[in-house]
């Protein structure tokens, strides 16, 4: 199902507005890129998509029991765990038999340029496969909703582009997803751009 943003509005208190009126419907399949200066209020949406922040103003209209999973800057993973695993899991978690979880995960690796350290550990992979890990273990639980905050942030460029180079697999049928960046090159291997830019108050004024 879309979400749909219908008059959003966001402020903190008596703080001025972050955006208002914004109007906009976030479609399966795409990968939106959430772009706009420092402090437009990429987080803060995305808090709002996630249910954790009750908006302003205006609503979001979804799914009542929506899930949303998130992938955050810094990659979180179990230390000794293998890659495999941490792919794997979630599909068992779905209620997948484990030789099924594990070709399930095998796939998804390779699709993120994995498949080579599928049984290194967490701890021994680089800051480039360790997020390409997270996308790939984010699609494993396969969330209606997926929120990506920065995920090249704490890359160098070089490293930053092997995650912006798997984008394109982060797009599903039945899952919206959002990545909020200031990573020009994430914006451009995304499907769809939505600049908070736009809806910023201070800006029409
Ligand atoms: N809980 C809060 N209470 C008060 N102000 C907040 C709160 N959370 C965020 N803010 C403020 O709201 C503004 C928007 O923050 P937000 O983190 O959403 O911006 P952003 O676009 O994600 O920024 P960046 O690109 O720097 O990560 C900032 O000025 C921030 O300090």
């Amino acid at each position: 199902m879309p979400v749909e943003l219908t008059a959003l509005g966001h402020r903190f208190g008596s703080e001025p507005w972050l955006f208002r009126a914004m109007d906009f419907t976030f479609r399966e399949g795409a990968v939106y890129a959430l772009t706009g200066p420092s402090g437009s209020g990429k987080s803060t949406l995305l808090g709002i998509l996630a249910g954790w922040i009750a908006p302003t103003e205006g609503s979001v209209v979804t799914r009542r029991d929506r899930s949303a999973t998130w992938v955050f800057q810094n990659p979180h993973g179990v230390p000794g765990r293998s890659a495999l695993d941490h792919v794997a899991l979630p599909r068992l978690a779905r209620g997948a038999a484990p030789d099924v979880a594990d070709e399930e995960a095998r796939h998804l690796l390779d699709r993120f340029a994995l498949g080579h350290v599928a049984s290194r550990e967490f701890r021994a992979l680089s800051g480039g496969e360790a997020q390409r890990l997270m996308l790939a273990r984010a699609i494993a639980s396969d969330p209606e909703i997926l929120l990506i905050d920065e995920p090249t942030a704490q890359l160098d460029p070089t490293t930053g582009d092997t995650v912006n180079a798997v984008i394109g697999e982060l797009s599903r049928d039945d899952t919206v997803v959002i990545v909020a960046t200031h990573d020009t090159r994430t914006r451009d291997a995304c499907s769809a751009v939505l600049d908070l830019g736009r809806f910023s108050p201070q800006v029409e004024e």
